[in-house]
């Protein structure tokens, strides 16, 4: 098994770099860390320096996806998976790494080519607290990571085999998503239910990543981000509604990136030693009622 603990954090391109800056603590309710001189966006979700980054691009879509291990021996683990498996990948040079406010990094791509950077030592600014825009409490992170990611692919057998054999994802459970009758993986590396899944679904038009997740602390929570997406005039891509796998009951609202957050609440943690893996034929128990999209202009 290889020794990636936690997502870390997730770097993005976005064309419209001003409407992020609105959204972001306006409506997800995540601090604006940091602006670089080129536009990006560091934005902070806890004491993590910094946990989604949006910088501004010609496409929208998951640029690279930070993968934390819990030391530099757990991080050598995974240099050994991937020499093992014939993967090659790039030593990042210290003075950047510390830039990415990490202290050591590796970066490889997966196999649709989403940039992983494998780390450690991410940077935290216990001098200034995470100080919610919205008055909202941290988000749900620590030992669970920042949330979950959903990436589409067209090489789904490839990327589970890439996940699961050399970077050791747990494999939590899978099910078909009825009306388009794709299969979903849901995979761990913590005891969060899935800090990636991925969905046998092309990604013929549009970004790779399909949502990624926060979750909040309480159900109210949700309720108020549910608010303030609409008070924001943001379409909510699917409504309130709770997943039949890892319970989460949660809403997604579109991005002006043309993704999806999923806000959500009360989660299932999985212990490792009594956990089955399972499958389901359908994806919610109730509710998440998906609603289309005003015309979004694709991005590729
Ligand atoms: C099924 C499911 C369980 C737990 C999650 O955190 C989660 O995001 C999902 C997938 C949600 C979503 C869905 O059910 C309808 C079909 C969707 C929109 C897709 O095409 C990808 C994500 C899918
Ligand atoms: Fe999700």
């Amino acid at each position: 098994m290889s020794g990636i603990d936690t997502l870390g954090y997730i770097g993005f391109t976005a064309r419209d770099i001003s409407a992020w800056k609105k959204f972001a603590p306006e409506v997800l309710g995540l601090q604006i860390g940091h602006e670089l001189e080129d536009g990006t966006l560091v934005l902070r979700a806890d004491l993590h320096q910094r946990r989604i980054i949006i910088h501004p691009g010609d496409h929208d879509d998951v640029a690279y996806v930070g993968w934390e291990c819990r030391s530099a021996e757990d991080l050598e683990r995974v240099r050994d998976s991937l020499r093992a498996a014939g993967v090659a990948f790039e030593e990042v040079p210290v003075e950047q790494a510390q830039g990415c406010a990490v202290r050591e990094m590796i970066r490889f791509p997966d196999l649709d080519g989403v940039t992983i950077e494998a780390h450690y030592g991410p940077t935290l600014l216990a001098n200034q607290p995470f100080v919610s825009p919205v008055g909202a409490r941290p988000f749900l992170t620590q030992e669970q990571g920042l949330g979950h990611l959903v990436l589409a692919t067209s090489r789904y057998q490839e990327q589970n085999d890439f996940y699961q054999r050399v970077l050791g994802f747990k494999r939590t459970d899978s099910l078909i998503i009825p009306g388009i009758n794709c299969e979903a993986m849901f995979m761990r590396v913590n005891e969060r239910h899935h800090s990636l899944a991925i969905v046998d679904m092309p990604p013929s038009h549009g970004p790779r990543v399909h949502h990624i997740l926060l979750e909040m602390n309480s159900l109210d929570e949700v309720g108020f981000a549910y608010s303030r997406a609409k008070a924001a005039g943001a379409h909510i891509l699917i409504d309130l509604g709770r997943h039949v796998n890892d319970n989460m009951f949660s809403f997604y609202v579109l991005t002006p990136s043309g993704w999806s957050v999923e806000i959500g609440w009360g989660g299932i943690q999985i212990d490792d030693e009594t956990w089955h893996v399972t499958h389901y034929p359908t994806n919610s128990s109730w509710g998440h009622e998906f609603r289309m999209p005003p015309a979004f202009q694709a991005s590729k």
